[in-house]
């Protein structure tokens, strides 16, 4: 059965976690955090936590002034809480009785339920009015600062608009899919917008496999590729495999690498419902070997193209682990390279917002391999901007781009070519 209060008490656990702990969302999912609740009480959680944080900045500027000083970080998670459902519309009585029940059950600090009742009381008559004059939340300092060195102020305030809007549902279909029953907007790079999805399980076309989830800058790289029917593309790092599964419907023959056993099994479970075919291999990237027409490396890194979707990221992370990040995107390239037949071609990307997981990376291989070229030419696919196009000739995606159309991704992606 259905209870709000456990959805509730769940979303203050997981802002916990991620406050408290570094944790991400998508830690806590995978490890089991939502499965003693009911479906809907899953989604509430998830949402109201998401939606707490994407508003982090806003409901501590509503708080402040109630508070003398700062409360245990799982009352000021409480308090947070209690803060954006009061001020997106949440009726105050149930909202504050909620959110006193919860703390005056914890363990250490049940005494501080008083606290909670008369702050929020404050925040439900004052917090809705000032609300809506906030401004938008920035992001940290240890992320924002380096973002304005590479992209500039007034893009970063765009950005910055973007990540609060959050990100809307792209889907890639089947080269032979008719998607008209979603009703979506076709993008100009060719994927497909779906606006005010709700439950993606129950799409027309899901069931029988038609689309795929797939940010439409997700979608680029496999775009700009291009791989025929009949070549032996190696992917690495490919689960849950949206970029696997268009090139598999192109006609290609793809090997996917990825280090992941929990996220190959999701990539399987998609082939399976699209009817697609791979060879998957559950293995290090580093480790693979061969020679392949094309290969793709999606490398993992600092993710900070996707806080849209993930507005827990600059708020658990503090950049202390970008460094080996990098490190270990270089050395992906560098194998990468050698698996690609003399006259083949690699596509190289991150979801990442940071020159240095994406430009930098480019600049420096091309120094090092004297048969790499960089094919700028190869990057003009339908929807691609000119000014899209960065110095070194990769693809440079934002979030504040397409703006009138609901953003998109950051990610980077740049198309290298082996000399014969
Ligand atoms: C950006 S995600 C890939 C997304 C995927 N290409 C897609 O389009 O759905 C990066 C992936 O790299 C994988 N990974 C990290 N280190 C790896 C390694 N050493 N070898 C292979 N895969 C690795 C992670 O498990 C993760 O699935």
């Amino acid at each position: 059965m259905s209870d709000s209060n456990h959805a509730r008490r769940t979303a203050v656990y997981l802002l916990d976690q991620v406050m408290g702990e570094g944790r991400l969302l998508a830690e806590c999912y995978a490890g089991g955090v939502l499965e003693k609740l009911a479906p809907e009480d899953r989604a509430r959680a998830q949402r109201l936590a998401a939606e707490t944080l994407r508003n982090l900045e806003r409901a501590d500027r509503v708080l402040k002034k109630h508070l003398k000083k700062t409360p245990p970080i799982t009352v000021l998670n409480a308090l947070r809480l209690g803060t954006v459902e009061l001020c997106s519309g949440g009726a105050a009585h149930g909202v504050v009785n909620a959110m006193v029940a919860i703390v005056s059950k914890h363990r250490r600090h049940g005494q501080l339920k008083g606290l909670v009742n008369a702050v929020l009381r404050k925040v439900a008559k004052d917090g809705p009015a000032e609300w809506a004059k906030l401004r938008v939340p920035r992001l940290p300092n240890w992320l924002r600062k380096p973002l304005v060195q590479a992209w500039g102020a007034e893009a970063m305030l765009g950005m910055e608009a973007a990540h609060f809007a959050g990100a809307p549902l792209d889907v890639t279909a089947k080269p032979d899919a008719d998607l008209s029953a979603l009703n979506g907007e076709t993008l100009p790079t060719g994927s497909v917008r779906v606006v005010n999805a709700r439950q993606v399980s129950a799409l027309p076309g899901y069931e029988a496999g038609n689309w795929w989830i797939q940010d439409a800058a997700a979608a680029l790289p496999a775009r700009i590729l291009n791989v025929q029917p009949g070549e032996h593309v190696l992917e690495l790092c490919a689960a849950p495999g949206g970029k696997t599964m268009q090139m598999a419907a192109a006609g290609a023959k793809v090997t996917a690498v990825d280090v992941s056993e929990n996220r190959m099994s999701r990539l399987q479970d998609n082939l399976t419902r699209t009817g697609l075919q791979a060879e998957l291999i559950v293995g290090d990237a580093l480790k693979q070997e061969g020679q392949f027409d094309a290969v793709l490396l999606d490398a993992p890194c600092s993710a900070t193209g996707t806080i849209r979707r993930h507005p827990d990221l600059p708020l658990a992370k503090d950049g202390s682990d970008f460094g080996a990040l990098i490190e270990l995107q270089a050395q992906m390239l560098a194998h990468a390279w050698t698996l690609v037949k003399p006259g083949g071609r690699l596509m190289f990307c991150t979801c990442s917002l940071l020159p240095d997981e994406g430009e930098c990376q480019v600049e420096d291989a091309l120094d090092m391999f004297p048969e790499m070229s960089i094919d700028r030419e190869g990057l003009r696919v339908p929807g691609v901007e000119p000014d899209w196009i960065s110095e070194e000739g990769g693809l440079r995606l934002r979030p504040d781009f397409w703006p009138e159309r609901g953003g998109m991704d950051g990610f980077y992606m740049a198309l290298l070519r082996k000399s014969a």
